[in-house]
């Protein structure tokens, strides 16, 4: 564990960690010796030679007192170590976060990464505060203890020596038992976490379906499931427990039972023997202080083990050297055959099996127009839109802006090149104007305002009591979904990018406020821009469309000859405009 431990420090800070370690093992042997001296003494005072005594408790009191310091100075070392690792690890874990691909952060690996930087680091970060003193305490003191043995009787020494094997091996063994329940322990807590906030989040439907009232189903099995894994861990734990406390204790009655058969023998004083017998009692009392902490080390065991996880997945290469950028300003984007699977989506390498959300993909976005994307829920509209933003490395051929493959473009400038809105708008617990501002922190108040008022924002900002100075809450949650998507569209357009992706960027907007910002967009000229909506007649100026379907581009044209090509497209078009002239008619039904 300690190894595991140093891993996942960079050299600088395992330096200190190091230092630390060294002088624990210090003060390991050191306390050992403080129980060695015991034997001496003891003998002394037995042997009723007091003069040999007091000369022995001297070099005794000598040895305690610096004991005393050794390990005054190592636990200030260790929570100081402890606090220097908790800021390293967190620095080390944000550093490497933000160089993972975007498409890294999706799923539950948020919330899971959350809770890693505040539980997982801390209990790692304990290790050297209170943790591995004990662990180290429990092999060098012992063996300490056994060689000094040696220079007493080495019959009892080997006796020890040949009893730390059973006392390793019941500790195996209940280590094996009790991290089994704890892992369904973890895991039944997990489970029960997850189901009691989906349970508070989801009172409304619950309520609607009338079944707020007589449970819901899945909070009550893991409550059942909490229950048993309780239970069982009980059932295995206790008796798990036993079975180390009776492995030491085997190995303590057997010591003495060696030093009774050796006193009858006549082979070893009696004095001798009450003080090595002293000795052996304090031979085990680390062991089993270590053994009590044991839970404690396996969680901060298995924290070390998803922070390594973390911090072994590979980050987004970054081109090499000089590396190649968009020519001529002309930001065009090209998909070149391009072939993308997700994640246990199968077909890892993206191939056309029909389950790949791009299978061979091949289209052209000439520079300074705009492009929208259709086609059926699924089809691989936002995957396209990802792909340009680079969350993720195609599978199969390339995806190009300018000219370069955007895997040869260093992700700051490509960033740089591309103002995106995506359907699900994240926005920080500030002000409207600082969020706005993110966009481009260096722009004046003016143009922020300016931003703000071709997405329709200004109308938000008179609304509230603090104007454009109002905050916005915790992910924007003051603010309606629409108003959200208004903030966040303002933000793209003060980023003032070449290229801008709008994936489902007004779909939570009125008609009113849909019309005017529209009509904002396109005065954005000269931009290269991607939109993907829904709703089909705020794309219907587009210079190209480019309809879908199973993750490749069916039909390309405009408007007016998609329909004339009457195909996919002019039916998803009569489609949807049926759909729209559906209302709800009095006595049920639609028409
Ligand atoms: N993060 C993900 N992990 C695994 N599969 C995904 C993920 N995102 C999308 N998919 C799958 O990839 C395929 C394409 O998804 P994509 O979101 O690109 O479709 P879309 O055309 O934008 O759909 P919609 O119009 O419903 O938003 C779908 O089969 C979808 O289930």
């Amino acid at each position: 564990m300690i190894r595991e431990f140093l891993s996942v420090l960079d050299d600088r800070d395992a330096k200190p960690a190091r230092g630390h370690l060294a002088l624990l093992v210090c003060y390991a042997v050191l306390h050992g010796i403080v129980f060695v001296l015991l034997v001496p003494v003891l003998r002394a005072l037995f042997a009723g030679d007091l003069s040999t005594a007091w000369t022995w408790i001297a070099v005794l009191a000598g040895v305690t007192a610096v004991t005393c310091v050794v390990h005054y100075a190592q636990s200030m070392y260790g929570f100081d170590v402890g606090l220097k690792m908790t800021r390293a690890l967190h620095r080390r874990l944000g550093d490497h976060v933000a160089a993972l691909p975007l498409g890294w952060f999706s799923g539950n690996r948020v919330g899971r990464l959350g809770q890693l930087a505040t539980t997982g680091v801390w209990e790692v970060t304990g290790l050297p505060a209170h943790l591995i003193r004990p662990l180290v305490m429990a092999v060098v003191t012992p063996a300490t203890i056994a060689v000094a043995m040696l220079f007493f009787d080495w019959r009892m020494a080997l006796a020890l020596v040949l009893g730390a094997p059973v006392i390793y091996v019941g500790y195996r063994v209940t280590s094996r038992l009790l991290v089994r329940t704890e892992h369904e322990i973890d895991a039944a807590a997990a489970e029960f976490g997850g189901r009691a906030v989906e349970f508070a989040q989801n009172q409304a439907v619950l309520r609607a379906c009338g079944r707020a009232e007589s449970g819901y189903r899945a909070l009550d099995d893991a409550i059942e499931r909490q229950h048993e894994v309780g239970t069982r861990q009980i059932r295995v734990g206790v008796p798990a427990l036993l079975l180390f406390a009776v492995s030491v204790q085997l190995v303590v009655a057997a010591v003495f039972v060696v030093g009774v058969s050796l006193a009858l023998g006549a082979s070893l004083g009696v004095p001798e023997l009450l003080a090595l017998l002293v000795l052996v009692t304090r031979f085990v009392d680390p062991i089993v202080a270590t053994a009590e902490l044991g839970a404690a080390m396996r969680a901060a065991g298995n924290s070390l083990g998803r922070i390594r996880e973390v911090l072994e997945t590979p980050p987004l290469p970054e081109p090499a050297g000089d590396a190649a950028l968009p020519g001529g300003e002309r930001f065009d984007i090209e998909f070149d055959d391009v072939r993308f699977a997700y994640e246990g989506q199968g077909g890892g390498d993206g191939a056309a099996d029909g389950r790949a959300a791009l299978a061979g993909a091949a289209f052209r976005i000439p520079a300074g127009t705009t492009t929208a994307l259709v086609g059926p829920s699924g089809s691989g509209k936002s995957t396209v839109v990802r792909l340009i933003a680079r969350f993720w490395d195609v599978d199969g051929g390339a995806v190009r802006i300018g000219g370069a493959d955007v895997r040869d473009i260093p992700t700051e400038r490509l960033m740089a090149l591309i103002a995106p809105v995506f359907q699900d708008v994240y926005l920080f617990d500030a002000t409207i104007e600082e969020n706005i501002r993110i966009g481009r922190p260096t722009a004046t108040e003016a143009e922020v305002r300016e931003a703000g008022r071709l997405a329709r924002v200004d109308e938000i900002a008179e609304r509230l009591p603090d104007g454009w100075r109002s905050r916005v809450g915790e992910g924007g949650a003051v603010l309606s979904g629409g108003e959200r998507q208004r903030v966040s569209l303002a933000r793209a357009i003060l980023k003032d990018a070449p290229i801008v992706l709008l994936d489902e960027a007004t779909a939570a907007l009125d008609p009113r406020n849909e019309v005017a910002v529209q009509q904002s967009l396109a005065t954005m000229s000269g931009r290269t821009k991607l939109i993907i909506a829904h709703r089909l007649r705020t794309i219907v100026h587009a210079d190209q469309i480019i309809f879908l379907d199973g993750g490749e581009p069916v039909e390309i044209g405009t408007h007016e000859q998609l329909l004339a090509a009457d195909g996919r497209y002019a039916r998803f078009w009569r489609d949807r405009n049926r759909a729209r002239g559906w209302r709800l008619v009095k006595g049920g039904g639609a028409r």
